[in-house]
């Protein structure tokens, strides 16, 4: 009890940072069950009122009626429940909403402090999970297991003070049964439905990540021949699932058949009280109707309690995974880069980067000084360590040993802010949104003048090409560039980041995928444009040094070492 409620609390904290809107929400969806049950009451009393008072009639006794009152109740009750009912799903639906959006921008915060290990550790339909499944279980959080409780507990005693008026018994009675029936539905189905539901997540995410496999795979395991093996897993894990979900279907069953059966006995056992009442004269019969079928109506309230408590599980689960993501860096001291033009210094002193779960390091004992404002080239083979080198300067992951600084400060304590403001890093690894030219380029700077966009696309030299386009700087790149070439992209991503202005810059290949001619044109305007910012290139080899204007050191990474580049000549 003490780590649910440890787990849920950030998420708890979170939804009542709303609690106006939750109370709100609750008080609406209050009125909404009171209007249906007086409803359902008032309508009882009066059916048997007039009943009562036609019999009378009939039987040449004096009898008398007002309809009038009666029957402009249960038209305000009508109303009032059909129009709190809209306004309920209303406000509710659009506080769903809210929270939604607070719930993904917590979880996109937790992401982007993620270090590149953490991220790259897990699949896709991992992150999916996380972003979709996750967040609509702790969704239901509030509409399901907040809103509705509360709402019927406060059901539960209005009726019961409402009988109690005149049957005191019946009305205490009422009110210890419906509350024990009330605890059973919620903390106790809680309880009942946790390890399922808890299952029920996990299982969902596996079975996600084996359909994709079978579709995306699907040319390898035909090729392989193993095709009906992998769709055999994949049913064998879709009954094992489905398994799960029939007993929490089976539970939430019997727990709606439990609350029919005990609203019930109740309905039984207050005729059965308030029969005595009524031959005793201290109740009148439409009272008394009245009374039964609001004992009745209780059902609507709890009846929907079972099936929501059940999926306790699923949202301790989904908080569970979503609080794993949280990076506890409180306790850094958050450093800011000193602002200014120039390039900052880079110094690495004996540094080792092992990935979690590698047996070789990719890093040996790296000892680099890079003074402010001077260029570098790091040249190595695939797999030499170039890319988890850059990740370390930029703060994306933690060296295992030794020490890293630019302008004297680790990177990893330098604020989210900083970092962005001067760190720029071209990976090899394109990424572009599925938009258009001008919307993936603001990106980087979103009060760009068009002018300036024009200039960076010049720099690539893509501007030729894009004004060649009938739509120019809105036409479509295509999801992740695929509507432009491997080159083309990468061009357009190279000036993205030309058109921010940071300190420090990395550049991951920036040659790849071009023709010389258009090689020597990057070199020419990446000279001018790196002016006395601190950079280091990062290259398979260094095959024209030309193409390497004011590049002061040289190193080669070989095997996870750093040495000096000695067979490189300027
Ligand atoms: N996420 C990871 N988990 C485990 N090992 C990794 C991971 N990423 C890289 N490595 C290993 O670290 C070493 C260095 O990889 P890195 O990507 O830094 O090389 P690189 O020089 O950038 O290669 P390339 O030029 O092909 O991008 C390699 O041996 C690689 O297998």
């Amino acid at each position: 009890m003490k780590r649910l409620y440890r787990d849920l609390f950030p998420w708890l904290k979170l939804l009542l940072r709303r609690r106006q809107r939750f109370l709100v929400g609750a008080l609406l969806a209050w009125v909404t069950l009171l209007a249906g049950l007086s409803l359902l009451g008032l309508s009882g009393w009066f059916i048997v009122s007039c009943a009562l008072a036609g019999i009378a009639l009939t039987a040449g006794l004096p009898s008398s009626l007002d309809v009038y009152v009666p029957g402009g109740g249960i038209r305000f009750f009508a109303l009032l429940r059909t129009i709190a009912r809209y306004v309920e799903r209303l406000y509710n639906h659009n506080t769903v909403l809210t929270l939604l959006a607070d719930l993904r921008y917590r979880v996109f915060g937790d992401l982007t402090r993620l270090d590149d290990a953490s991220l790259k550790q897990r699949r896709a339909s991992e992150w999916l999970s996380r972003l979709t499944a996750d967040i609509d279980n702790l969704d239901n959080l509030y509409l399901r297991l907040l809103i509705p409780p509360v709402a019927a507990l406060l059901t539960i005693l209005m009726v019961s003070a409402f009988i109690a008026i005149w049957l005191p018994v019946v009305g205490a009675v009422v009110a210890v049964v419906l509350t024990l029936l009330w605890a059973v539905v919620t903390l106790g189905y809680g309880w009942l439905g946790f390890a399922n539901s808890y299952q029920q997540v996990s299982d969902q995410e596996e079975l996600r990540r084996l359909v994709l496999d079978q579709v995306q795979a699907s040319a390898e395991l035909l090729s392989y021949q193993t095709s009906i093996w992998h769709r055999q897993k994949v049913q064998q894990h879709e009954a094992k699932a489905l398994g799960n979900q029939r007993r929490l279907a089976m539970k939430s069953a019997v727990g709606n058949a439990f609350v029919s059966a005990v609203t019930g006995l109740l309905l039984l056992a207050t005729l059965w009280i308030g029969s005595f009442a009524l031959s005793s004269g201290q109740v009148s019969g439409p009272i008394l109707v009245m009374a039964v079928i609001a004992v009745l109506g209780i059902n609507e309230v709890l009846g929907l309690l079972p099936a929501a408590f059940l999926k306790l599980g699923s949202s301790y689960a989904a908080a569970q995974r979503l609080n794993a993501l949280k990076v506890n860096d409180s306790a850094w001291d958050i450093a800011e880069l000193p602002g200014g033009a120039g390039g900052h210094a880079i110094q690495l002193d004996n540094v080792d980067y092992c990935y979690p779960g590698a047996i070789h390091p990719a890093l040996v004992n790296l000892q680099v000084m890079l003074p402010a404002q001077k260029r570098a080239v790091i040249s190595g083979v695939s797999g030499a360590g170039k890319s988890t080198l850059a990740s370390l300067i930029m703060g994306r992951v933690a060296p295992t040993q030794g020490a890293i600084s630019v302008a004297e400060v680790s990177p990893l304590h330098i604020s989210p802010e900083s970092r962005a403001e001067h760190f720029a890093l071209l990976t090899q690894q394109t990424d572009l949104f599925d938009g258009t030219l001008e919307a993936n380029l603001r990106i980087a700077k979103p009060d760009a003048a068009e002018e300036e966009l024009w200039q960076v696309l010049s720099m690539v030299a893509l501007e030729s090409w894009v004004k060649q386009q009938p739509k120019q700087l809105l036409t479509h790149v295509g999801e992740k560039g695929q509507q432009l070439s491997g080159g083309q992209a990468r061009r357009v991503a190279l000036a993205r980041l030309m058109l921010r202005n940071p300190t420090v810059v990395l550049l991951d290949e920036p040659f790849a995928g071009v023709d010389a001619d258009t090689a020597r044109h990057l070199a020419g305007a990446l000279d001018r444009w790196l002016g006395c910012r601190t950079a280091i290139f990062l290259l398979h080899q260094v095959d024209d040094v030309t193409l390497l204007p004011g590049v002061e050191y040289r190193w080669r990474l070989d095997g996870g070492r750093l040495f000096t580049d000695t067979t490189v000549e300027s």
